[in-house]
């Protein structure tokens, strides 16, 4: 069996590396330089980086040239970088992928100007992949702040245009701690045969096993937040739990 994949997420909010609680906008807990925070799960021994330009996503400004240089920096070490946040256009594209990220995440694109997501996915392959942020079944946007259309309907119609991959969050589990969403994701993955990276609520080495037990359904990863900025578990034992 494949080891599920683990990215630590270092979200990036007025310069910090913050947590949010349910994404809302004013709940952060802040952790200190995203470069420190991205340099101790490199070391810690994580493969990948969940990265995200949190003023990007909600529009209050953007932190492009410290995600510039936390972006290289890890791809100097050979570490991959999932890149989210404010990509939106060509302009914002264009800028994300010469960081050297491995891939980029469009959230709120994907539901306002699904042409350009189509466009880019046909261009970029698996370069793109779409974050498919969700309360109950309806996708939320700009900052998880808008309704953004129906999941299954959304889903469908990204898996017609090739999209590669779909990075899932149940935005009522995010920063809470209270496990994933196991529903949701063997649902997603029901609808699609497309890998599927599992993002809010993990909080236990026994939540990281039940995402396990999901890779042969298509939960290719999950991402890891509050858990281990909250040192439920340190990265080192998540990834020996993962290991089949
Ligand atoms: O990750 C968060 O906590 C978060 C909270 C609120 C909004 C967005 C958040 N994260 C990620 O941002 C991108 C979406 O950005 P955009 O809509 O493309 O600008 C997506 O990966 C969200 O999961």
């Amino acid at each position: 069996m494949s080891t599920l994949e683990l990215l630590p997420a270092v979200d990036v909010r007025d310069g910090q590396a913050v947590r949010l609680v349910h994404g809302e906008s004013g709940s952060e807990t802040s952790y200190g330089a995203p470069l420190e925070a991205a340099l101790a799960w490199q070391r810690a021994g994580a493969e990948w980086l969940h990265l995200v330009d949190l003023d990007a996503a909600f529009g209050t400004g953007d932190n492009r040239d410290l995600i510039r240089q936390v972006t290289a920096s890890m791809a100097d070490m050979n570490l991959k970088v999932e890149l989210s946040g404010g990509i939106r256009d060509d302009a914002s594209l264009a800028a994300a992928l010469a960081t050297g990220c491995t891939r980029v995440n469009l959230g709120t694109a994907a539901l306002e100007t699904p042409e350009w997501v189509a466009k880019v996915i046909a261009e970029y392959g698996d370069k793109i992949a779409v974050g498919l942020d969700v309360r109950g079944t309806t996708l939320r946007g700009r900052g998880w702040t808008r309704d953004g259309g129906d999941l299954y309907e959304t889903l469908a119609r990204l898996d017609s245009e090739g999209c590669s991959r779909y990075v899932v969050t149940d935005i009522a589990k995010d920063g809470t701690l209270q496990g994933p969403n196991l529903e949701l994701l063997k649902n997603v993955c029901a609808a699609t045969d497309k890998p599927v990276v599992a993002s809010g609520g993990v909080s236990s080495l026994d939540d990281l096993r039940a995402l396990s037990e999901l890779v042969p359904l298509g939960v290719e990863g999950a991402i890891v937040g509050k858990a281990l900025y909250a040192k439920a578990f340190t990265l080192e034992e998540a990834l020996a739990a993962v290991k089949p």
